[in-house]
Formats: structure tokens, sequence, C-alpha cells
């Protein structure tokens, strides 16, 4: 057992982790299937939209050069001579004074260029007339104002959102080509843990970070492949780790990294063969997180502590496993915020504390969300973020100017901003 492991700082370890990744293969999938994905390809329009030139708004298309002149004292007035709702079009040739009426989404027959709003008419049966001249192309959303057929909508790398899934509907692709998920095996390990649903005896405790775990992946659309609880017994947490790897793009372990006398999880990377990434990195919690690659195949050696796990989690195996589906943009953002609570202990490690952010006016707050030892599992449950501090001899007062990374963008605030 080596136990002068030596930290590394988190943003070296980070850049170990994802230098050595490369995209899982592409696959094609029915555009319905696509949220949440990595778009492979990049996303070309496949004609012009507007398709058509079409009536922005509901009232009479007319020709432009008709409407000259008019004014309130010398209104022009139009027939009415067809009909074209949304889905149609008319072939027919306006003469002088001759209008459609048309409503929004029609296709502006060939012959008219200018559409009057119903509100700026006076009608009768047939006919109406206006007040205001009209200039060609009034009302109407031209043939490709808004793209072109060719243009790049979405590039390549990015994840697939509802405007890109209207964006493939719009352009007619029934199928897709982005990313294979990875598939991430879990497991637990910890002869302390049991399942939800066994009775605790003298010294056990539920597993909550495999439930943990999995949820983190969920957030990211990664479905998880989950592995029976292990104890801590060298032996058959090789067989079932060699299982894994067998089985799954990327393992994720939970507890067993430290130097205790049955954390065998760095042991049991080296006699893989493994190449360790780190064993030690200067923060606090999850100092003692372990990564490892087996082949292109990621090994994470979350810390078994749940908060540690949990910042383990976000910080290493999230980019990464981002790198791994194609993603362009793998970090979760960090923003500036005020500290709303005092957080007065020193640390010469860089902190992350698991937090609840507010916004008021325009600006981030963000408070401890609670216990914030490394074994916290309850502070989890209460962040949306995860304050960083610098380490260093000083501890921090309300007010302090600080860093959040925003882990939860999905969660909202209790006001309405506007
Ligand atoms: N002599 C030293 N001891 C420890 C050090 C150190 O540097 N020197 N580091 C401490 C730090 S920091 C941490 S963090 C922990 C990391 O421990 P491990 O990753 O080896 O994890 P375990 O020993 O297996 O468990 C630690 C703790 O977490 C609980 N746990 C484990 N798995 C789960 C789970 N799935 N769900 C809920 N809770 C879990 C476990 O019962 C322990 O209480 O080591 C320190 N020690
Ligand atoms: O790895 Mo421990 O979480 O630094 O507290
Ligand atoms: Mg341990």
């Amino acid at each position: 057992m080596n136990l002068n492991r030596t930290p590394i700082a988190v943003s070296e370890a980070v850049r170990r982790v994802i230098s050595g990744l490369s995209k899982l293969p592409v696959e094609t999938i029915p555009y319905t299937e696509s949220y949440g994905r990595i778009l492979a390809r990049d996303l070309e329009a496949s004609m012009d939209v507007p398709r058509f030139n079409k009536s922005a708004m509901d009232g009479f298309a007319i020709r432009a050069k008709d409407s000259e002149g008019a004014s309130g004292e010398n209104r022009v007035s139009f027939e009415v001579v067809a009909e074209v709702p949304a889905g149609a079009t008319s072939r027919y040739e306006l003469s002088e004074g001759e209008a459609f009426r048309i409503m929004t989404g029609a296709s502006i027959p060939e012959s008219a260029d200018a559409v009057v709003m119903f509100e700026q008419t006076r009608q009768d049966e047939r006919s109406f007339s206006i007040r205001k001249p009209f200039t060609s192309g009034e009302n109407i959303a031209r043939q490709g104002e808004e793209c072109r057929s060719g243009d790049v909508i979405v590039p390549a790398g990015t994840l697939i959102n509802p405007g890109t899934v209207a964006a493939l509907a719009t352009f007619g692709y029934k199928e897709i080509e982005v990313r294979k998920q990875p598939v991430v095996g879990i497991l637990a390990t910890g002869s302390e843990l049991v399942d939800i649903d066994v009775p605790l005896e003298a010294g056990k405790i539920r597993n909550s970070n495999g439930p943990m775990v999995r949820s983190q992946l969920q957030r990211m659309n990664i479905e998880a492949r989950m592995y029976a609880l292990e104890a801590d017994d060298f032996d058959t947490l090789l067989q079932r780790v060699k299982q894994m790897l067998n089985e799954v793009d990327a393992v994720i372990t939970t507890g067993g990294v430290s130097v205790g006398d049955y954390d065998h999880l760095p042991k049991l990377y080296e006699s893989l063969g493994a190449k360790e990434l780190f064993n030690k990195v200067g923060m606090r919690p999850g100092s003692v997180t372990t990564v490892s690659m087996l082949g292109s195949k990621p090994m994470f050696g979350l810390s078994g502590n749940p908060s540690a796990c949990y910042t383990g989690f976000e910080l290493f195996a999230r980019p990464a496993l981002l790198k791994m589906m194609g993603h362009d943009r793998i970090f979760a953002p960090v923003l500036d915020a005020v500290l709303d609570g005092d957080f007065k202990k020193a640390n010469p490690f860089t902190r992350f504390i698991r937090a609840e952010i507010d916004y008021r006016e325009g600006l981030i707050y963000a408070s401890p969300a609670g216990f914030n030892k490394s074994n916290a599992v309850t502070s989890i449950a209460k962040s949306n973020g995860i304050i960083v501090l610098p380490g260093g001899t000083r501890g921090y007062e309300k007010g302090d100017a600080i860093k959040v990374m925003m882990t939860d963008m999905t969660s909202g605030i209790d006001h309405f901003d506007i």
C-alpha cells in the first residue's frame, strides 16, 4: 500500500482524465429518440426556410402597386376574388384592384406581393378599403429569410435540445447520426453496505452512493448498468471489475480507494495493468479519488464518503463521459457568485462545498447546503451547485466574492423575474 500519495491540482487531474479519451462510435437513431443525444454530423438545412413566400398575417394579399396613393381622405378599394387558407395557394393572376383573402402561413400567390392585415381595412361583403400604401414584401415572410438550403444549422458535437428536434422535423430527417451513449457500470464496494430492503444490523449502512451515481448519470441522459454490492474482498472485486471491463465502456466504483486495510481498488487497478492517472487530488472532499485507464476504458475510483463520491463524479466522470459522447462542451459552467453564509474553516486544498444557489436582482448567491463534511449525505440533497473555494490559510465570510460550479441547471427559482 502506497501511503505517500502525492496530490495533484484539480485542473491537472481533469486534464489527465479527459486527454486520453476518444469519442465513441456513431449510430443512427430515429429523430424522435434524439433529445439529449450528441450530434455526430453537422445538421444542414435540406431546404430554404421558409420554403415559400408566406403570409405573416391574416388579411388580404394584394399587388403593392395598387395601393399607391391610399390615405385617410383617399381610401383605395379592393375586390376579393379568391380565398387562400394555410396549406393552399392560388394560380389566379390578380388584376388591378383585386385581392386574395389569405391566412397566416398560406403561400403567397405569384401575382401578389404584400399583405394587408384585417385590422388595417374597412370591410364589406366581397370588398375592403385601405388608408395607407403598402410596400412590396410587407407582411410577407420571404422564402429563405431564416436560412438557406445547405446552411449548417447545428454543428456536430452539440447536445440535441428541443429546438434541434424541431429542426430535424422541419428538414425531414427521420433518422439522425449521433454518438453512442457510453455503457457505464456502477459497482459500490464495502462490507458494511446493504441494499435498501435488507434490515440494518449492527455496523451496517445502506448503500446510497450506487443509486446516487446512477441518478448523476441519468441527469446526463445515460442509463447505468448496476452491479451487485460487493464486500471488501480483493479477489471477488478483481473478478467483478474484470467482468465489468468486458461489458461496459467505463467503470465507476465507489469506496475502497483510500489507505485502509480493506481499500483494495488502487492495488486492483495495478494488478489489471491499468495506467493510473492519479490517486490523490488537492481537493476536499474527494482527495483520494483515483482514476485509471485500461486501454480506452476509464475506471473512476470514487471515494466511499458520499459527498466525496458525488464531487468526484461531477468533477471527473461527467466531463470524461461527455467527451466520450462527442460533446464539445464538457464542463459545467463556473460562475462568479456572492457567498451567502460564512465558511470559516481554512484548508490547504481546494474546497468543493455543496451549495444552494439562488438568484436575486441579477446576482448569484450561494450558501453552504448544510452539514459539509466529506461523509455528509443530506447536504447533497439540498444542493443545486458546488461552491469552489481556493485552498489557502483563510476562511470565507458572508458577502465574499466566490465561484460556483453549476451542477444542476434545471433547478429553478421561487420568483418570476421579468
Ligand atoms: N489514514 C487515512 N485514512 C483516510 C484518509 C487518509 O488520507 N488517510 N482519507 C480519508 C478520506 S479524505 C476519505 S474521503 C475516505 C475515503 O475512503 P474510501 O474511498 O476508501 O471509502 P471506504 O473506506 O470504502 O468508505 C469511506 C466511508 O464511506 C462510506 N461508504 C462507502 N461506500 C458507501 C456507499 N456506497 N454508500 C454510503 N456510504 C458509503 C463507508 O461506510 C465509510 O464510512 O478515507 C478517509 N480515511
Ligand atoms: O477524499 Mo476525502 O473526501 O478528501 O474527505
Ligand atoms: Mg477506506
